[in-house]
Order: structure tokens, then sequence, then C-alpha cells
């Protein structure tokens, strides 16, 4: 047994080598081969300045402890997934859901959480930006990804590119680029040391390729928040500001039904407007009473003359900003219909469907 735990703590100190070595391992360190892996670089942010923790993210626990099992352990530790041939770290995981709900803001945490490399690719820029080449493009994302280890891939609005075929004339640039995808992503899926994993992002779930969503078997929904939920997403958006007495966040999350985490930060950042709206309203009638009255003009109002936000600045805001996603919208029906059939813990999903593509 002491040979044991010897082998056991050379492990960890090796993992934990490689993952503060590779961490700081610079951006401008790697060799890019091609425009496709320089443009693509040009956009990764190594993971110490990506910024945003768990922390940061209020509310979708499920979500996290999710993520954590299934992507963070595996790229911090991957020596407990080598032991024997059952247990495998995803590769990908699929995260859907409405418009703003934090679908990116997880992606990142994922990668500052687990030390990794953030590549954020948008999918439907590549077919304009890279026209009749995205194949090429999408090869040097997974070769870059590769060079980056470990490294987490961002595939934001993955419906534009990896979507159903709207009619049987699909153009063959897209054909192309599509078969590209696949080729990669099955040859990550056979490289188990590999240190890299997609998340990829849509709103149309309901839109995608079915041999993509095969391919992505763990599928999160990231939804639109509860009340407490608000409640939690606000005190953290609202931390570092100075509320009045009379500011009810509980109050504020019931009147905001449907909101996303995005409408939420609107309504704040709206509300926030209106101290610095008053002081600018005051200063300029104190100016005016001074000429009138024939006083040097006063000086100016600092930052600590903004008085604090009142319960009536996020009731203005709220006549302001509404829901960017009605409840009742079509895209809200799909989507809870295809959780239902396709997502994790979906009430149509088979548990045996569920635990055999637990990890991939
Ligand atoms: N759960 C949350 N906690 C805190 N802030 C949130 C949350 N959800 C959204 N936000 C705020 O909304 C902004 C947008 O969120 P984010 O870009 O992650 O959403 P998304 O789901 O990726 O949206 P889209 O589908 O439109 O790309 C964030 O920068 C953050 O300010």
């Amino acid at each position: 047994s002491n040979r044991k735990s010897l082998k056991h703590g050379l492990e960890r100190i090796q993992s934990e080598s490689m993952a503060s070595s590779s961490s700081k391992k610079a951006l401008k360190d790697v060799v890019t081969e091609n425009e496709f892996e320089r443009s693509l670089l040009s956009n990764v942010i190594a993971p110490h300045e990506i910024g945003v923790t768990f922390d940061d993210i209020g509310a979708l626990e499920c979500v996290k402890d999710t993520l954590k099992e299934l992507i963070i352990t595996p790229l911090k530790r991957p020596e407990l997934f080598s032991k024997g041939q059952l247990l495998k770290p995803a590769k990908g995981i699929l995260l859907f859901g409405p418009p703003g709900t934090g679908k990116t803001m997880l992606a990142k945490a994922v990668a500052t959480e687990s030390g990794a490399s953030f590549m954020n690719v948008s999918m439907s820029s590549i077919a304009s930006k890279w026209f009749g080449e995205g194949e090429k493009y999408v090869k040097a994302i997974f070769s870059l990804a590769s060079k980056l280890s470990p490294a987490v891939i961002f595939l934001d609005e993955v419906d534009s590119m990896l979507g159903k075929r709207q009619n049987r004339e699909e153009p063959e640039t897209t054909r192309r680029m599509k078969n590209e995808f696949m080729v990669n992503w099955e040859g990550l899926l056979t490289k188990d040391d590999e240190r890299v994993v997609v998340l990829a992002a849509t709103n149309r779930p309901y839109d995608l390729d079915e041999a993509v969503i095969r391919r992505l078997p763990r599928r999160l929904m990231v939804n639109l928040p509860n009340a407490p939920n608000r409640e939690r997403i606000l005190k953290l958006i609202l931390s570092k500001e100075a509320l009045a007495e009379d500011v009810s966040l509980e109050s504020v999350a019931s009147m905001t039904d449907g909101y996303s985490g995005s409408d939420l930060k609107n309504l704040c950042v709206t509300a926030a407007g209106r101290p610095i709206h008053d002081l600018l309203e005051r200063e300029q009638k104190e100016k005016s009473l001074a000429i009138i009255e024939g006083r040097p003009e006063p000086a100016l109002l600092t930052a600590d003359d903004i008085r604090p936000l009142r319960m009536d600045d996020f009731k203005s805001a709220h006549d302001q900003v509404c829901a960017s996603v009605p409840l009742d919208s079509e895209n809200m029906r799909e989507l809870i219909q295809w959780h239902d059939q396709y997502g994790d813990g979906g009430s149509r999903r088979k548990s045996k469907e569920q635990a055999s593509s637990y990890y991939m």
C-alpha cells in the first residue's frame, strides 16, 4: 500500500505540474501553421485572462454541477480517467436554451475553472468570412485546440453551421464543412489523452442535424430563471452598487417573470442610469441658479454625490426593458418540447440511454 500511495502521490504531482506548466504556457508561444489557425488564435483567451468564474453566474446550479463532473474534473485530473476502460471523460456537451441565459458565461467559467484556454468560435461567421474555405477553418479549430491543450472550444450558434438540411440541395461548401467537422470530431473522440473539449451552444436545438445531436449525447438546458433564481442573479449583478433602504430585490424578481439573466442585466443598467441623470440635472439647476443670482459657477459634482439606487429606479426601468423572449413564444414552446425529447433529464428520455451516454 506504501507503493500505491507513492505512485498516487507521484501521479498527483505530475498532473499538477502539467496543469500549471500548460496554463502558464503563453499563447504567443503557440506555433501556427496557416492563416486559419492564426485568425482563430487571435480570439483565444488564456485561462487567467478569461475573468469569469462559476461564482459570477447566478443560479444554474444543476448545470454547473454537471459541467464540473463531466468536464472540469477530467480536464484537471486526467489521471483519474486513465485507469480502466469504462470511464472516459466527456468530450462534448450541448448547452441549449433561450438567448441571454448564460451559455457563454458557463463556457468561459468552465475554461477558467479547469485552467484551459478558451477558444470562442462563432459558427455563423465562418461561412460568411471564409467563403468556400470553411472546411479549412473547421480543421484549424481542432488542430489549434490540440496545440493549446488543455482547451475549451466554444461553438456559439452551432445550429447555423451544423443545422438540418433545409432542402436536398445543400450547398457543396456547407456539406464539406459539416464533413470536416464530423471527421475531426470523431478524431477527438478517439484520442483519450487529448485534453480538448467542445461546448456547443444554441437557441435552436430543434434545427440541429440529427447526426450532430447523436454526437453530443449530453444536452443541458440553460433555462430562464424562476423568481428565487432571478433574485440570486440580481444580487450578483448589483453586488457592487449602492442600494437605498427601500429596494427589495425579491419584489424586483417577482415583477420580472420571463426575464433572462441578460434582460435582468439590462434592467439594472437602465436603473443605474437614473441616479446619474438626476445628478446631471441637479448640477444644471444649480448652475442656472448661480448665473441668475450672479454667483460664480458651483464646482462640478463628483461620484460621491450620486444617490443610491431606489425602488422607483427599478420600476421605471421595468417599463423600459421587457423580457426578450416572451414565455408563450413559439421558440419557448419548441425548446421545452425538444428538452423533453432529447435533453438531459427530459421526461421522455430513458434512463438506460442516459446511463450509457454519460461519458463518451
Ligand atoms: N445566470 C446569470 N448570472 C449572472 N449574469 C447573467 C446570467 N445569465 C446571463 N447573465 C448576463 O447576461 C449576459 C449575457 O449572457 P451570455 O452571453 O452568457 O448568454 P448566452 O446564453 O450565451 O446568450 P446568447 O444565446 O444570446 O449568446 C452576461 O454577460 C451577464 O451579464
